[in-house]
């Protein structure tokens, strides 16, 4: 069968993210981690979304592996291609959104793509191109301080004018508010000026189901998970009441919540968590030093309690990251707490942990390839934009990745309490 819509996400927390809505809307939707081999059973789905970790890697391998993914979608007959990037706009001064959007418009022969990372739901809101996280500007917002990604503009313009090769235009939020036949307009009008990247405002998901519509002709969509919302009404698909397919896996069984994020929302989450539960922080400086951090890790964890989840973290306040990135480099201190995380996961997984929860995209992509996953089937919405998914591995595991900033205070109780 060919595939209707084919997802290329740049982290493995906004595949989750963008696959739930997706399903939510009542599309069969199947994950890949990487980009699949010409075997992956793709069952009935009428969506796929390729999830990549390549929102920090070099530009140039960032777009080959996108590249290899719609080469690979095109193959399966995707009609539509997303690029899905971060609703925060994550990205680093050599992209990787301009030059990977720029790549994809080129080898589809897309005149046009929209670029709209709004997810009202979450509080990202674009207003005359400018993205807002809540009631704050993205450059005033606890992004600023991001470990790899630190967004210090808001103008999506601008953002998208410094990342790509190509001209950059921009519908307002008074001509999306006219509804879509204005919208259809606006983009053909941005077409006949030159642009090849148009930011459209949304501050509501009324205005996302408008572009939806307004988009269903375009080769190429770009943004945040929020504006896939209304494709799938374009096909002709309509809701499906959730699904229960997280709960394929005993309510007993042994949990392990492991986080990476640096995240306002994340670290407020965790001091819940350590209120409730046994915890471990994980040491930078140890691990630097070689020290055998991952060891005791694991020795702590497994005089716990069966019954209850252990948390092993890494998250830090904005103040410790920088003294560690000063210390170690942006780069070697993210990657030495993923590869440890990472490692721990491995180890409690052999050691019959079943249900993880993980914070934070690179975080998660980094413990989901150490466990060698395949895909992941989506289930239960925990939060907005973050479900329970099944690996689709020999003995299934119960997993949920979390972005960072996404879930309220309370979200690893909620996601323990739906999870069975
Ligand atoms: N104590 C620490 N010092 C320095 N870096 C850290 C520390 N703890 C975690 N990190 C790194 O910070 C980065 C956090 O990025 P990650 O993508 O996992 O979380 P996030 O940015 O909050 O989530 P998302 O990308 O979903 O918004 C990771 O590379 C992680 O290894
Ligand atoms: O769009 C978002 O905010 C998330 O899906 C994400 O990509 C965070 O890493």
């Amino acid at each position: 069968m060919s595939i209707l819509l084919g997802v290329i996400a740049d982290d493995f927390t906004g595949a989750t993210d963008i696959a739930s809505i997706i399903a939510r809307e009542g599309m069969q939707v199947a994950m890949t981690i990487g980009i699949p081999n010409e075997d992956f059973d793709i069952g009935e789905a009428q969506a796929v979304v390729v999830a990549l970790k390549s929102r920090t890697i070099a530009a140039a391998d960032a777009v080959s592996q996108s590249l290899e993914a719609l080469a690979w979608l095109q193959h399966r007959g995707a009609r539509q291609i997303f690029f899905k990037y971060c609703s925060t706009f994550d990205s680093t001064a050599e992209g990787n959104i301009g030059p990977v959007a720029d790549a994809l418009a080129d080898a589809l022969g897309a005149e046009i793509a929209v670029v709209c990372p709004a997810f009202p739901k979450n509080g990202r809101t674009v207003f005359n191109g400018h993205l807002f996280v809540g009631r704050q500007l993205l450059q005033d917002s606890p992004m600023k301080d991001h470990p790899l990604t630190p967004m210090r503009q808001s103008d999506l313009v601008a953002l998208m004018a410094t990342q790509s090769a190509y001209p950059v235009g921009l519908i307002p939020y008074d001509v999306v508010s006219a509804g879509d036949t204005a919208i259809t307009q606006a983009f053909e009008a941005s077409i006949a000026a030159g642009k090849r990247h148009v930011v459209v405002d949304a501050i509501n998901d009324d205005h996302l189901r408008a572009l939806g519509r307004a988009v269903r002709d375009h080769k190429l969509l770009t943004g945040g998970s929020a504006l896939a919302m209304g494709l799938p009404a374009n096909f002709g698909i309509t809701p499906k009441p959730a699904s229960d397919a997280s709960k394929v896996v005993d309510a007993k069984v042994k949990t392990a919540i492991l986080s990476g994020s640096c995240s306002a929302a994340t670290r407020q989450q965790l001091a819940r968590a350590r209120d409730l539960w046994p915890n471990f922080k994980i040491d930078l400086e140890a691990l630097a030093d070689g020290r055998p951090v991952v060891e005791l890790a694991l020795a702590w964890a497994s005089q716990q309690r069966q019954d209850q989840p252990v948390v092993i973290y890494g998250s830090a306040d904005p103040e410790e990251v920088e003294a560690n990135q000063l210390r170690y480099g942006r780069q070697r201190s993210g990657e030495l707490m993923e590869h440890a995380l990472a490692e721990i996961a491995k180890a409690l997984v052999s050691d019959g942990v079943h249900r993880l929860l993980v914070a934070g995209g690179e975080t998660s992509g980094a413990v989901i390839s150490a466990l060698d996953i395949k895909g992941l089937s989506i289930g239960a919405e925990i939060a907005p934009g973050v479900p329970w998914t099944v690996t689709l591995s020999q003995t299934p595991l119960q997993v949920a990745l979390k972005s960072g900033n996404f879930g309220g205070p309370d979200f690893f109780e909620r996601a323990l309490e739906i999870a069975g």
